[in-house]
């Protein structure tokens, strides 16, 4: 191990963009698709896992995301995966997760509503106290369903309303799913005190994160790697302080980026563009957090101290309390001082 890979490895980090069902790993995929008899596609074996794994585009990526989905059956399942994702997010130092969940897509597979946002909350108060993280919730609407997936995660997030939920986002694919049609439902998700970070500009253009932004209030967008397409949304985001979630191996996974060598970060970076750097799906596209930092470390060209700014800048970029930020940001800095 390098040294800068140890540095990352003990480094207190927060994660702002990552799956719920998407960190499923290979053992819990496993131990998920034993628990359920009936034919899944999804292979049991780590090995022939990982073959799965491996996209042809991102429309092919979200339909073999979808097969995991439907390996979570009942609320046990989602207990289940939910405390053994926070147990590997602790594993990497992550002292905070925003975790993107998508009710809708289990609601509709039979998890009533209720059942679900209980099964999340009790994994999040054993991971609190088991492992010392704090995990919020985004509930994030599957783009691929469009208005009634929008109806439905928008009911349950004010009428579950459950205690760790703190923003509402868009996921899924970008491609024949404008943003504009969920204005209403971010409207009335922001004026329940809901934080909005919908995914744009991972498959499409900057037009995709502008209408993110003016339709959509983002205040932060997920992926977002194609404003460096336009210098205008690059300075607008700088200036207006609108951060982009990257998550670079997760864009060369899905072919949205041709290669790692090519992936924007470092134009980003460079046009004072505010980012973070995420996982996405760990285990769907054979990475971890901290190997994203080691990415960004070599696409920035950074040493520990640039890394551990990385850090600082989730932590700042969150939608954490203040004084939640202040103490993750004091840990940062007394473990980069005593590195
Ligand atoms: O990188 C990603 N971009 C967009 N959607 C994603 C990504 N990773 C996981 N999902 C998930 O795919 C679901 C499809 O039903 C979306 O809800 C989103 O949560």
């Amino acid at each position: 191990m390098t040294e800068l890979t140890s540095f990352i490895a003990g480094l207190p980090k927060a994660e702002l963009h990552v799956h719920h069902v998407g960190s499923a790993s290979p053992r819990i995929v496993a131990e998920l698709a034993a628990r359920h008899e009936g034919a899944s596609p999804v292979p049991a074996d780590p090995a022939a896992l990982a073959d799965y794994f491996a996209f042809r585009d991102f429309a092919h990526f979200v339909d073999v995301y979808l097969t995991v989905v439907d390996l979570i059956r009942d609320d046990e399942d989602v207990r289940v995966l939910t405390f053994e994702v926070a147990r590997e997010l602790a594993r990497q130092q992550v002292r905070y997760a925003e975790l993107t969940i998508t009710p809708y897509s289990s609601v509709k597979r039979g998890i009533p509503a209720k059942a679900f946002c209980e099964a999340i909350e009790d994994a999040r108060r054993s991971a609190a106290t088991e492992f010392g993280i704090e995990l919020r919730w985004c509930f994030d609407i599957p783009g691929e369903a469009g208005l009634p997936a929008a109806e439905e995660t928008l009911r349950v997030a004010l009428e579950e309303r459950p205690e760790g939920l703190i923003s509402f986002g868009l996921g899924g694919p970008e491609i024949g799913v404008p943003r504009p049609q969920f204005k209403p439902y971010f409207d009335q998700a922001r004026a329940a005190g809901l934080r909005s970070a919908p995914h744009a500009g991972e498959t499409t253009g900057p037009q995709t994160i502008w209408d993110a932004i003016r339709d959509l209030g983002a205040e932060r967008i997920g992926h977002g790697i194609s404003a460096a397409q336009d210098p205008e949304l690059m300075a607008y985001l700088a200036e207006h302080r609108i951060p982009l979630e990257v998550c670079p191996t997760s864009n060369v996974r899905t072919r949205a980026v041709a290669a790692i060598e090519e992936h924007p970060l470092a134009r980003l970076v460079a046009a004072g563009v505010p980012v973070s750097i995420n996982s996405d799906d760990p285990p769907m596209f054979g990475t971890t957090l901290e190997e994203e930092y080691a990415v960004a470390a070599r696409l920035l060209d950074l040493d520990a101290r640039g890394v551990a700014g990385l850090a600082r800048a989730a932590v700042e970029q969150s939608f954490l309390p203040t004084a939640g930020k202040t103490a993750l940001l004091a840990e940062i800095d007394a473990y980069t001082a005593g590195a």
